[in-house]
C-alpha cells in the first residue's frame, strides 16, 4: 500500500529535503515542494528530478509536482549620477561585494544599457542569461553575485543606439528576471538626467538612491540635477558619495586633488541629504576593476572606503536610514 513514507523514501535525499506535502490519491500522486532560495532553472531540475523519482514507484501511474517558494520581499536601490565617467559602475559593483560579503543576498543589474560595464568589473563577460519561460535568468560574477546586463545579451564591442522605448523595454526585462532570493538589488543607471533616465526611475520605482560625483564644479552641478531627478519620480536620496578624491603619488606619497576637494560633502550640506563617504582616485582601483577584481572583495586598502559606504547602505537597508 502506498503512503508518504514508502514515496518520500524513493525521493533523493535534496529533493525530499524540500518536501511539504506528499498526498497518494487515486489517479495520482501529488507533491508540493518547497523551492525557495532556488532559481528558474533550480526550480526546474527539482520538479523534475521528482517525478521523475515517484513515478519510478510501483503503483505511481502519475505524479504532480507543485514548487512553491515564499515571496521575497525584493528592493531596487538605484545608484546614478549626472555626469558620465564618475565612477557609478565602479561603485556598483564594489557595494555589491561588499553588501555580499555583509550576509545580504545582493543581485546587480547593469542598467547602463549604453556603456554597459558590469560584466567586465563582476567577471561575467563570457556568461550568456538563459530565459525560462520568457523569464530571463541572471548569470553569476564575482562572488557569485547574480546578476545581468545588456553586456550579456549583445555581441561584444557592439554598441546600442536604442531609442527610449526600446531602451526601456529591454531594461524591463532585466529588472523583471527570476532574482531568485536575492533581495536587494542594485541597478546601474545610465549617466545622466534625461528622458531615459527619468522613465527608468518612474517605471521601475527604486526604494532609494545613491549618487555618485566627482568633486569638481561642473560635476556637482549635474549631481545636484541628479538629486532633483530622483525627487521628481519620488524616490528617496540615501545619500552622496564623492569618488576621485585626493590622489596619492605613487612614488613620492604626497597627495594632490586633481577635481578639487570636499565638494559632493558641501553640496550634500547644501541639498540637505547624507554625505556617505568618499573614495580615493587610485591605480589600484582603476587596475582592479579592468581586471574583474572589484577591491572591495578582500580587506586590502583600496577597498575600504567601498566598505564603509556599504556598510552605511546596510544600516539604510535595515533602518530606513544611514547611519
Ligand atoms: N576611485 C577611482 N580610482 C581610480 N580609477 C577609478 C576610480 N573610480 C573609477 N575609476 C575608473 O574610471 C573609469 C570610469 O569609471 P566607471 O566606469 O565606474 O564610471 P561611470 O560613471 O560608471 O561611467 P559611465 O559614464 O560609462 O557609466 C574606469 O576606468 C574606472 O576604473
Amino acid at each position: 500500500m502506498l503512503n508518504e513514507t514508502i514515496l518520500k523514501s524513493a525521493l533523493p535525499e535534496a529533493i525530499a529535503a524540500r518536501v511539504s506535502s506528499l498526498l497518494v490519491k487515486p489517479d495520482a500522486v501529488t507533491a508540493v515542494l518547497d523551492g525557495t532560495g532556488l532559481d528558474g532553472k533550480g526550480r526546474a531540475d527539482l520538479e523534475a528530478g521528482a517525478k521523475q523519482a515517484l513515478e519510478a514507484v510501483e503503483g505511481v501511474s502519475e505524479a504532480r509536482i507543485a514548487v512553491m517558494a515564499e515571496r521575497v520581499d525584493r528592493r531596487f536601490i538605484a545608484i546614478g549620477s549626472g555626469k558620465g565617467g564618475v565612477g557609478k559602475s565602479t561603485l556598483t559593483a564594489n557595494l555589491a561585494v561588499a553588501l555580499k560579503r555583509m550576509g545580504h543576498n545582493v543581485g546587480v543589474v547593469d542598467a547602463d544599457i549604453y556603456g554597459p560595464s558590469q560584466p567586465t568589473l563582476l567577471a561575467s563577460e563570457k556568461e550568456k542569461p538563459e530565459a525560462v519561460e520568457q523569464t530571463l535568468q541572471p548569470v553569476r560574477g564575482v562572488m557569485g553575485i547574480p546578476m545581468l546586463s545588456m553586456g550579456h545579451l549583445i555581441a561584444p564591442g557592439k554598441a546600442i543606439a536604442w531609442r527610449g522605448p526600446m531602451a526601456a523595454g529591454a531594461l524591463t526585462q532585466l529588472v523583471e528576471a527570476d532574482w531568485g532570493d536575492a533581495d536587494i538589488i542594485l541597478m546601474d543607471l545610465p549617466p545622466g538626467t534625461g528622458d531615459v533616465q527619468l522613465t527608468m526611475v518612474q517605471k521601475h520605482k527604486p526604494q532609494g538612491a545613491i549618487i555618485v560625483s566627482t568633486p569638481q564644479d561642473l560635476a556637482l552641478i549635474d549631481a545636484a540635477r541628479a538629486g532633483q531627478l530622483f525627487e521628481t519620480a519620488g524616490v528617496p536620496v540615501i545619500g552622496l558619495v564623492e569618488n576621485m578624491a585626493g590622489y596619492a603619488c605613487p612614488h613620492c606619497g604626497e597627495v594632490s586633488d586633481p577635481f578639487g576637494q570636499g565638494g559632493v560633502e558641501k553640496i550634500a550640506e547644501r541639498l540637505e541629504l547624507p554625505f556617505l563617504g568618499r573614495i580615493p582616485l587610485t591605480m589600484a582601483i582603476r587596475e582592479a576593476s579592468d581586471k574583474g577584481t572589484p577591491p572591495a572583495a578582500d580587506d586590502g586598502d583600496a577597498g575600504a572606503a567601498f566598505t564603509a559606504i556599504a556598510a552605511q547602505l546596510s544600516d539604510w537597508l535595515r533602518q530606513g536610514q544611514a547611519a
